[in-house]
This record gives structure tokens, sequence and C-alpha cells, in this order.
């Protein structure tokens, strides 16, 4: 990875588009002295506003600003920083900007990176990569509960829990380490530190910490729901619906929709992403074939498939054949295609009560009336695998979860070995050096390169 030593010194600078107040914002390792005497005149004392003409290369005043100076390390970045705050047009904004890069040229001054400010200041260890993630999450964040453990990741809620994981990792190592240099007191180390009893307990803690980023994953990354079925069922319906709003196109034609329609809609915090799609069946129009086979391409990527049915419909030959039909497709004989599909049955307000024995998790609603809505919300959350309260989750990422997996694959292992009769323990203290590790890797003290580049580059310009 980068050393904390090495990172380019380039100075970078950047300004966001339109908004009510814009700030250009510059951080360099570099003395910004001559950049402040040029665009403000004067030194600025540190770390207080002050209100002044922002000037340009003749003396003329751009805008009048606020002026923020924070001196190396105690800045965002734990570089020196300026922040010119103007009004927040585009126009003055690239001025202004323009007219640093100007002067800054002497110290290699240049547009910041999508994610810059951010990855110095993890390199300069002013959060460490969870945190930072979270910078992004809390910007990009779909939902207010998304948004409020985001912020309680950036705090470092999620990351202590890390630490505190990976400190008894470490003394686990001490322990074994110790007892490998001095083969002789072996069974006493081990014995009267109940290394055993301690391993024991953390695989419980590290299993705690990863249902809880379980959850986290899913408030940041919600999950894919696709809505499925035969023509004229309901689907648009159901969706707009789900969403409170006229999205989708509904009419009484079979085969109206012919392109999937994409909505986010939120339960209890927890982001869905709802598909509808064309009604499927043999079509012989070449546009709706090719609406559904998008369709189906779309089932397979779901995390859950509502499998819409028409009450009103059930026990007519041609309707009931295009059901059994999509069912074999769809559930095959794979359970775990199974357990992503939820039977349900629409239009229950026009048709007789259950004119046919359902499946015991079945639902029935009507997307006219709005009936069984609820009951359909509760059942996603279940699907997804929802459990928490917001108020307790940190928002984590599929990688955290990941790293959190192998860290108690290791752990198991390291067990494994600890509890057969001739423990071979140099075998144990690799799989606890392999876990420490894995569980390294979340908060970037085991990092590689590629995986830096790639978090930061996801973030928008300016963070
Ligand atoms: N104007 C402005 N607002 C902003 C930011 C910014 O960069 N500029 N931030 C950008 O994301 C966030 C705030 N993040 C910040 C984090 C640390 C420091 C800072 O000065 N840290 C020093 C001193 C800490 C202290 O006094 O407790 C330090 O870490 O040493 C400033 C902003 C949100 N609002
Ligand atoms: N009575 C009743 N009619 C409904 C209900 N939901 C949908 N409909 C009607 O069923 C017809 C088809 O609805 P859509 O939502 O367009 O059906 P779809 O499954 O999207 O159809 P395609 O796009 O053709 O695949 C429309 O006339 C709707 O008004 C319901 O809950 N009750
Ligand atoms: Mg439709």
């Amino acid at each position: 990875m980068l050393s904390r030593h090495e990172d380019p010194i380039a100075a970078i600078a950047t300004a966001p588009g339109r908004g009510a107040v814009g700030i250009v914002r510059v951080s360099a390792r570099q003395d910004l002295g001559p950049l402040m005497a040029a665009v403000c005149g004067r030194v600025l004392q540190p770390r207080h506003a002050t209100y002044l003409p922002l000037r340009d290369a003749d003396g003329q005043p751009i805008d009048h600003g606020l002026a923020l100076y924070f001196p190396a390390p105690h800045s965002y970045t734990g570089e020196h920083v300026l922040e010119l705050q103007a009004h927040g047009g585009p126009v003055v904004l690239q001025l202004l900007l323009a007219r640093c890069l100007a002067v800054g040229e002497g110290i290699g001054l240049r547009l910041a990176e999508p994610g810059e400010f951010t990855q110095r200041a993890f390199l300069n260890d002013k959060l460490d990569l969870a945190q930072a993630e979270a910078v992004s999450d809390l910007i990009d964040a779909s939902t207010e509960a998304a948004a409020r453990s985001a912020s309680r990741s950036l705090s470092g809620a999620f990351s202590h829990e890390i630490d505190t994981l990976r400190d008894r990792i470490v003394h686990l190592r001490m322990l074994v380490e110790a007892t490998l240099d001095f083969p002789e007191e072996e069974i006493d180390f081990l014995e009267k530190a109940d290394a055993r009893g301690q391993l024991e307990r953390l695989i419980s803690a590290v299993d705690e910490v990863l249902d809880r980023a379980k959850q986290g994953a899913l408030l940041r990354e919600g999950i894919r729901v696709v809505l499925a079925g035969q023509p004229n069922v309901g689907k648009s319906s159901l969706l707009n619906a789900l969403a409170g709003a006229e999205l989708a196109i509904v009419t009484p034609i079979p085969g109206t929709t012919r392109d999937k329609v994409q909505q986010t809609i939120q339960i209890e915090g927890v982001p869905l992403h709802v598909i509808d799609t064309a009604g499927l069946r043999e079509a012989t129009d070449e546009v709706e074939r090719i609406g559904i086979s998008r369709s189906w391409s779309e089932i397979e990527q779901a995390d859950a498939v509502i499998f819409l049915h028409d009450l009103t419909r059930l026990g007519q030959p041609d309707y009931d054949a295009g059901d059994a039909e999509i069912a074999q497709r769809l559930l095959g004989a794979d359970p775990r295609q199974q357990a992503r599909v939820l039977h349900v049955y629409n239009k229950a307000d026009a048709a007789a009560p259950a004119p046919a024995p359902l499946a015991a998790d079945a639902l029935q609603l009507s997307a006219a009336t709005g009936a069984g809505l609820g009951g359909l919300r509760q059942a996603l959350l279940q699907r997804a695998g929802w459990h928490a309260s917001p108020e307790g989750v940190f928002i984590a990422r599929t990688r955290h979860v990941q790293a959190l997996r192998r860290t108690r694959e290791h752990l198991l292992l390291a067990q494994a070995q600890g509890q057969s009769a001739d423990a071979a323990l140099d075998l144990l203290a690799e799989e606890l050096r392999l876990a420490h590790n894995a569980l390294g890797e979340i908060t970037g003290a085991f990092s590689a390169d590629d995986l830096l580049g790639e978090i930061f580059s996801r973030f928008c310009i300016g963070k």
C-alpha cells in the first residue's frame, strides 16, 4: 500500500457545482502563505472565519466571502487547508478556482481526484478506511436510517467494534507466539490464560459483529425485488401502490409493460429497489419478446421475486397453465430459488374469498385498494433478512461482511487446531495471523493499493 510518508505531495483544489454557498478547498503539505496573501490579501488567523474580498490577478474582487485557514495537522486532511467560501454560482467558483490554480502553480497545485481529500485524511491517520467509506456512504445515503447509521460509522462506532476484536486476536496471538518461543512451558501459558475459552468467546463476538455488519450492508445496499407474473395480473399496479405514485402505465390490456420500470422505495429505512417487468407469456410480437427476455434477466439478478397471481382468474385452464409454466422455470428443483420467491395473489377486492387453497406462506392483497400491502412489506423485510432496529446499526459494506466471514473462518480453523490432541501450535498461530489480516482489511491496516484506489475513485469529486 501507499506508505504514509510517500503520498504524492501535490497540492489539490476543488470546487463543487451550484449551491447557496460554494467552497473552494485547497489542501497541501506545502506552505499556503503565498496563496493566502495573493487571494485574501493577508495571513489568516488559524481556524477563524474572516470576511474579505477574494481578489483576482488584477486585485479586483471576484467575490466577497469567508476565508478559513487550517494549519497542518489540525484539518480534515491533516495537511494545510485553505477554504474560500463564496457565493455558490458556478462561474464565481470557477473563477476563484482558476485564480487559486494560477497562484498555486509554483507548489504544483492541481485539481483533486474524486475522494482525494478523504484519501489524504486516511493516509494521514485522520480516519481509518471504514470511516472514510462512511463519508461516501453518508453523502450517498438514500434513506434517513442509512444516513444515521453512516454517521455512526463515521464517528468510529463500527471501527471501534473492529478494533476491539483485533485487540483480542492480538492478545491470543501473543499467548501462542510466547508458547512457541518457550515450548517447555507450553501447557502453562495457554491453560493458565484459558486460551481456548478466549477463542470461543472471540468467535461469538465476531458472529455478533458480523450479524450487525450484515444489517448495515442491507441498509446501505438495499435489495432488488422483481415483480414477475403473467400479463395483466397487476404488477404495475402493485409497483405504483408500493411507491405511492403513478410510475408505471396501467391498462386492462395484457402486455402493457414492455420495458422494466424501476423505483427505490424504503420500508423501515431499508431501501428496496423494486423492478416492474413485462408480463411473462408466449409472445408473438418482437418488441414484447425482447421485453420478456429482459424480465427473465431481471429475475435472475433479483434478491427476491414477487410471483404475482390474479385471484380472479384462478381455475381458468389457460391462466393456470401459464402460471405452471412460469413456476417451472422460476422454481425448478433448486430450493435456493424457491426461498427467493414470494407468492402473492392480487385483486382480492374483486375475487370471491380464497377460491382455491393457497400455499401456507402465500399472501393475498389488492393493489387497487391497498388491502394487504402491510403484510407484503413485512414479508419483504423478512426475505431481506432485516431484523434490527435502525438505531443500533452502523453502515457497512459487502466488503466488510466478507472480511468478517474470512476472519471467522480462520478463527474456526484455529479452534480446530487447538482441539486436536497433538495441537499443532504453529498451524494455530498461522490461522490467528490470517484472521488478524482479514480483520485488518476493514479499517485499512492491511489493504492493497488497488483496493484503496477502487474505494476512493467511487467518491464524488471534492470529497
Ligand atoms: N467548511 C467545511 N465543512 C465541513 C467539512 C469541511 O471540510 N469544510 N467537512 C469535510 O468533510 C466535514 C467536517 N469534517 C471536518 C473534520 C475535521 C476537521 C478538523 O479541523 N480537524 C482537526 C481539529 C479537530 C478538533 O478541533 O477537534 C483535526 O483533526 O486535528 C474539520 C472538518 C463536514 N463539514
Ligand atoms: N379489481 C382489481 N383490479 C386490479 C388490481 N390490480 C390491478 N388491477 C387491474 O388489472 C389490470 C392490469 O393491471 P396492470 O397493473 O397493468 O397489470 P400488469 O401485470 O402490469 O400487466 P402487464 O404490464 O400487461 O404485464 C388493470 O386494469 C388494473 O386496473 C386489483 O387489486 N383489483
Ligand atoms: Mg405492467
